[in-house]
């Protein structure tokens, strides 16, 4: 289980308030797709819920636990912008991932530990569709396999959490079809509760089971940094039946 508890949440740069009062129930297994301007605060959002930042005030909270302060392996992140590194193959580089959640102190497996990590990394790879390119380079792999990497570096460690910054942005139709099918059937699998991103309504509505829209309603012409952003449309998609399926209030 993994449900999110947002309570009365603040986030401020200086003088800049990025968030204000986001309060949030989101029940386990939920996707949520956020929506909102640029520069609204999305991304800072996902951050606090990686515990990447601290918020100003208010709280986060997991099945009633307040966050651990440093990012756990229970929450795991996908962004646009590719996290593989180049001097590593796609095996190595998700077997890494599993390195660093399991040994943190040496980032290294040795023995049983390491071979049991290897057939989950593989089962993974398996999963995501690279079983192919699993001895390949990052610069080796196209827009969409690169993707598809980012997401088996997220889903190895078996996150309760999965967090898409904009995930999906950079793809041309065909592999962004491709890879909505591939998210859909990973989070029903898994039943992650998912946070993602996007300036695409279309995909919000057609992945998610709730749509969360940020903006600002408030506004001081004088002080255009003095109010934040806040929740101004939280919408359960009560006619997917997927959502009856797979989310427990
Ligand atoms: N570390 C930081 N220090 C200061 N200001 C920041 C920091 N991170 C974000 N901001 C500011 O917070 C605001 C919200 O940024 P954020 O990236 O969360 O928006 P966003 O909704 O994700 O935007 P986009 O849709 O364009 O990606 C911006 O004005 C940004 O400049």
């Amino acid at each position: 289980m993994s449900r999110v508890t947002v309570d009365n949440l603040w986030m401020e740069y200086g003088e800049q308030v990025v968030l204000e009062r986001v309060s949030l129930e989101i029940p386990s297994g939920e996707f949520c797709a956020l929506v909102g301007p640029s520069g609204c605060g999305k991304t800072t959002f996902l951050r606090l819920l990686l515990a990447m930042e601290r918020p100003t005030k208010g709280s986060i909270r997991i099945d009633g636990q307040p966050l651990a302060r440093e990012p756990g392996p229970d929450r795991g992140v996908v962004f646009q912008r590719y996290s593989a590194y180049a001097h590593l193959t796609v095996e190595e580089n998700v077997v890494l991932g599993l390195e660093f959640a399991r040994a943190p102190l040496l980032g290294r497996l040795f023995g049983a530990k390491k071979r049991q990590a290897l057939d989950e990394v593989r089962a993974t790879i398996d999963a995501v569709g690279l079983d192919h390119a699993r001895t390949k380079y990052p610069a080796e792999l196209s827009g969409g396999m690169q993707q598809r990497l980012s997401i088996a570096q997220a889903l190895v460690r078996k996150p309760r959490i999965l967090l898409m910054d904009e995930p999906f942005g950079a793809l041309d139709p065909g592999t962004k079809a491709q890879m909505h099918d591939l998210v859909r059937q990973l989070w029903r699998a898994e039943k992650m509760t998912v946070f993602m991103v996007t300036h695409d309504i279309q995909e919000g509505f057609g992945l998610g089971t709730r749509v969360l829209a940020f903006d600002k309603v408030r506004h001081d012409p004088d002080a255009p940094e003095a109010y934040g952003a806040t929740i101004t449309l939280n919408l359960p998609l009560d006619d997917k039946p997927e959502r009856a399926e797979i989310v427990h209030a």
